[in-house]
């Protein structure tokens, strides 16, 4: 039976791929797990056991995971790109258009007028004050053009807006699906000096924390609105604010509010709704499920964020995986290890990916716990499991 923990709360069809007979999936188990599955739920805490192999995100972002100590400890971590991004883009294109008509301003006053006399004309003299413009013909720029930039960028192109892109590590199977409207950023400043609007769409890590800062804001057009639902530490909040007070930027719409945002009255504030959907909800839950129940049962990696890809096809020998140090000989000593207890191998795969590889043994006969062991030994070896 294999154990797979609940951080977070997330969709029941889970277990339409996770089996109750072989997987015991909840919330209510020991961190020990074989495997945990997450949401947003922050995990840099957590210290994992030997048990754990693998971790799956519900979702795009792994900022909230510890990717470098799982690398070193043998578990892979699965994200499952592009399953929410329609949720995400089609709360994008209406919050854009929802920040540029002032909608919730005229909202809120709207429900000031409760118990007056003569709504219906209150309503008309007071509209004046919350006309905005129109999005067709404005120009959006768009940071990251990964599954959800994309989307976004189309479906801006398709209601008549000009598209700017940035990504300077778009990939070429990305490109392919990317409208032939958007103009291609070859620099950042260009989207800035450009864009009435600009969306965020790309990862939070090291690299990318506080990517809009002050110079990103000197060089934007006066009055422009931004769009974060990517997350909230790509903005750097005190040049964010300088930036609000000035006028140079109109309004800021966030997923991922703090404390000093969620009464700034050029502020839209909501509380990460983009993938909160039951469409998004259950494709990710579905995409994390089966990545999880086919690493488990065949060793195949696929959609990890640490480890290589590897598709190995179900087989009925026994199997052995092992990540390891992606050094000179490693597979040398593996297959060496094999041969010495007299076992032949019928089939096999190896993957790298940087400093980290996946072997894949599928061996005629058992292996026994001495010769997994001696392999687990080898230097650079980090986890070793028999299917
Ligand atoms: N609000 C939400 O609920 C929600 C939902 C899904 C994803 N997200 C966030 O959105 C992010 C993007 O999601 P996605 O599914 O499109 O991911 P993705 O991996 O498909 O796309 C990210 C893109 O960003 C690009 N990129 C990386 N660094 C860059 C840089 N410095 N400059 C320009 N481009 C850069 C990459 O090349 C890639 O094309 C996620 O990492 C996550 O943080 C938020
Ligand atoms: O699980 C969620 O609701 C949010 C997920 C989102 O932030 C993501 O990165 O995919």
């Amino acid at each position: 039976m294999h154990t797979i923990k609940k951080l977070n709360k997330i969709s029941p069809v889970i277990y339409d791929y996770l089996p109750k007979e072989n997987y015991n999936v909840s919330s209510h188990l020991e961190d020990d797990s074989e495997g945990f599955i997450v949401r947003s739920a922050d995990c840099h805490g957590m210290d994992f056991s030997e048990n754990t192999i693998a971790i799956a995100r519900a979702g795009a972002g792994t900022n909230n995971i510890p990717i470098d100590k799982c690398t070193e400890k043998g578990i892979v971590v699965f994200n499952t790109p592009g399953a929410n991004a329609n949720g995400v883009k089609e709360l994008v294109i209406g919050a854009m258009i929802a920040a540029s008509r002032n909608l919730p301003e005229a909202y809120d006053w709207a429900k000031t007028l409760k118990g007056q006399d003569g709504v219906a004309a209150l309503v008309e003299k007071g509209k004046g004050q919350f006309v905005g413009g129109e999005v067709k013909g404005k120009t959006l720029g768009v940071i990251g053009l990964g599954a959800i930039g994309i989307m976004v960028a189309n479906a801006a192109s398709a209601i008549g807006m000009n598209v700017i892109g940035y990504d300077p590590f778009l990939s070429v199977d990305r490109a392919w699906s990317i409208s032939m409207y958007t103009h291609k950023a070859e620099k950042l400043d260009e989207l800035l000096e450009k864009a009435d609007f600009i969306t965020l769409h790309i990862p939070q890590n090291d690299k990318t924390k506080g990517f809009l800062s002050t110079p990103e804001f000197s060089k934007m057009k006066d009055g422009v609105i931004i769009l974060n639902f990517a997350r909230g530490g790509l903005v750097k909040t005190t040049s964010l604010f300088d930036a609000m007070d000035s006028g140079k930027v109109k309004k800021y719409v966030t997923d991922f509010p703090d404390d000093d945002m969620l009464c700034h009255p050029n502020v839209l504030a909501i509380p990460h709704l983009g993938a909160s959907t039951p469409e998004s909800e259950e494709n990710c839950a579905v995409m994390a499920a089966k990545q999880m129940r086919d690493f488990f049962e065949t060793g195949t990696i696929v959609n990890s964020v640490n480890m290589p890809e590897c598709i190995v096809p179900p087989s009925d020998t026994v199997r052995v995986t092992i990540i390891h140090k992606n050094l000179t000989n490693m597979v040398g000593q593996i297959t060496n290890t094999v041969a010495k207890y007299g076992l032949n191998i019928a089939d096999m795969a190896n993957k790298s990916r940087g400093d980290i590889a996946y072997t894949v043994l599928n061996l005629d006969h058992e292996i026994s716990q001495e010769a997994t062991g001696e392999i687990a030994a080898i230097e650079g070896v980090i986890k070793v499991r028999v299917i």
